[in-house]
């Protein structure tokens, strides 16, 4: 397929820009069918790259060809695994700036922050690479005296990824490094509106010395037929997810039939709670951090603020301020601290969030509307008057808004924070 030049002109080495799938270490250029999807930059609209679109095909020879390989990978001693991964994870340091732009490019988050993201998706290849050599067991105590229980850990098999956007390196690396540590091996399928992040990564893996088979990419826009392959799939022994919590259902009612074992990390709608006696600045600076990393897409930042009614309007106040400086705009701009969101649905979430909320009597301190700076961009908002009848009380806004709940003591406002979670 194609990379386009507004991607690998800005990489010191363009080949880490990948337009292929990784199969069974076969770098595949075209699909089954023939079918293609873009991938473009949320900031600017440009195409970045155009790969091929996959489905239950490719993926059942990818499952075929990992299962071969995993049974060699596992006889590999904990100290071969993880000195692979401790390559993987020098290669990533060595390849920041690189990472970060191809993140930045596909994803929008500024620069800075996608270099603090691949640093973190390179900590889980470390981490997890030096525990290959600590895969200790237990010796328990029997119950009868001429019995020894000894319990063993063994890799369980095949292991299936799927991926979001919003940490498109970091994501990946939490799942493939313990997969791959324990002498597993992997089919991931990142989302398709990011991709070419997992292919650097697989790139970077392959250079490693990750055997082929064991660190698999598939490229698809068709997640359902790829994730049906997973759960249906008897070679497939584990399958994790980071996603939406309706996507997380599915993919637990599919992988039911199989008694599939799952990790599942799905949405949230975190609360934040300030009481009158709080640090105003601390307080602050703190919603800052959790509301506005990644423009609010993230499935930890605080959601819900539940402020205490003696401290709300200078809580109010103070966060309107800090908000009204924060800079929008395309990520490899200097000072720039809110990107674009993701994509044109998360654009209409964040509305119709807001929407719903005014017409319910709330009041936009500050933001509210689309930014100046592009078609995906919006505003970092606070909403004062927020109330439990209003959707964000209950659904997570995947964006820059921060609901200001009020309340009058700490228990009704432990009680609001528990009964107004993500139920959606
Ligand atoms: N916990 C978290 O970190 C995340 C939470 N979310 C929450 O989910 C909301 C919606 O975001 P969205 O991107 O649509 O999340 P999704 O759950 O739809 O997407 C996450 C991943 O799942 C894949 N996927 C989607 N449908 C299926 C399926 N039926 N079977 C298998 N895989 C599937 C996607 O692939 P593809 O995109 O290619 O279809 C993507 O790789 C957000 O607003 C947020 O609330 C979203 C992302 C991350
Ligand atoms: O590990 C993190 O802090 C990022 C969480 C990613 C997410 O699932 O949104």
């Amino acid at each position: 397929m194609t990379v386009r030049q507004n991607l690998s002109s800005k990489l010191k080495d363009p080949t880490l820009a990948v337009d292929k799938a990784l199969i069974a270490g076969e770098w595949v250029p075209v699909s089954d069918s023939g079918g293609t999807f873009d991938v473009s930059n949320p900031s600017t609209g440009e195409i970045l790259a155009t790969l091929p679109d996959m489905n239950r095909t490719e993926t059942k020879r990818a499952i075929a060809a990992a299962h071969k390989a995993q049974k060699v990978w596992a006889k590999k001693t904990g100290k071969e695994r993880a000195g692979v991964l401790r390559k993987l994870f020098d290669l990533m340091i060595d390849n920041v700036d690189d990472l970060a732009t191809i993140l930045t490019l596909e994803m929008g988050k500024p620069f800075a922050e996608a270099k603090g993201e691949i640093l973190y998706g390179a900590s889980y290849v470390e981490w997890f690479g030096e525990e290959a050599k600590r895969l200790y067991g237990d010796v328990i105590p029997g119950h009868l005296s001429d019995k020894r229980i000894m319990v063993i850990k063994q890799p369980v098999g095949v292991v299936a990824a799927i991926t979001p956007w919003n940490f498109p390196n970091a994501m990946l690396a939490r799942k493939m490094a313990p997969a791959i540590a324990a002498g597993c091996a992997m089919i991931s399928k990142p989302a398709a509106q990011t991709p070419l992040s997992a292919l650097a990564l697989a790139l970077l893996a392959e250079r490693a010395g990750v055997p082929a088979g064991i660190f698999n990419v598939i490229l698809s826009k068709d997640s359902p037929s790829v994730g049906r392959e997973f759960t249906d799939n008897d070679k497939v022994r584990k399958l994790t997810f980071t996603g939406s919590t309706e996507v997380g259902r599915i993919l637990m009612r599919q992988g039911a039939d199989q008694i599939m074992k799952l990790g599942l990390e799905l949405g949230g709608n975190a609360p934040f709670i300030v009481f009158d006696d709080a640090d105003l600045d601390a307080a602050v600076e703190g919603a800052m951090v959790s509301k506005y990393r990644n423009n609010g897409q993230t499935c930890v930042c605080a959601n819900r603020l539940y402020v205490q009614s003696g401290i709300y309007d200078a809580f109010a106040r103070k966060l309107a301020d800090r908000v009204s400086s924060i800079k929008v705009g395309d990520g490899f701009e200097a000072g720039v601290a809110a990107g674009p969101l993701i994509d044109s649905k998360a654009l209409a979430k964040v509305e119709e969030h807001i929407q719903d909320a005014v017409s319910k009597g709330a009041q936009i301190a500050v933001g509210g509307k689309r930014h100046e700076k592009g078609a995906l961009f919006f505003q970092p908002t606070v909403l004062t008057g927020v109330t439990t009848e209003m959707k964000v009380a209950r659904e997570e806004t995947f964006g820059p808004v921060a609901p200001l709940f009020r309340f009058e003591t700490a228990s009704s406002s432990l009680a609001k924070a528990g009964r107004d979670r993500n139920t959606a």
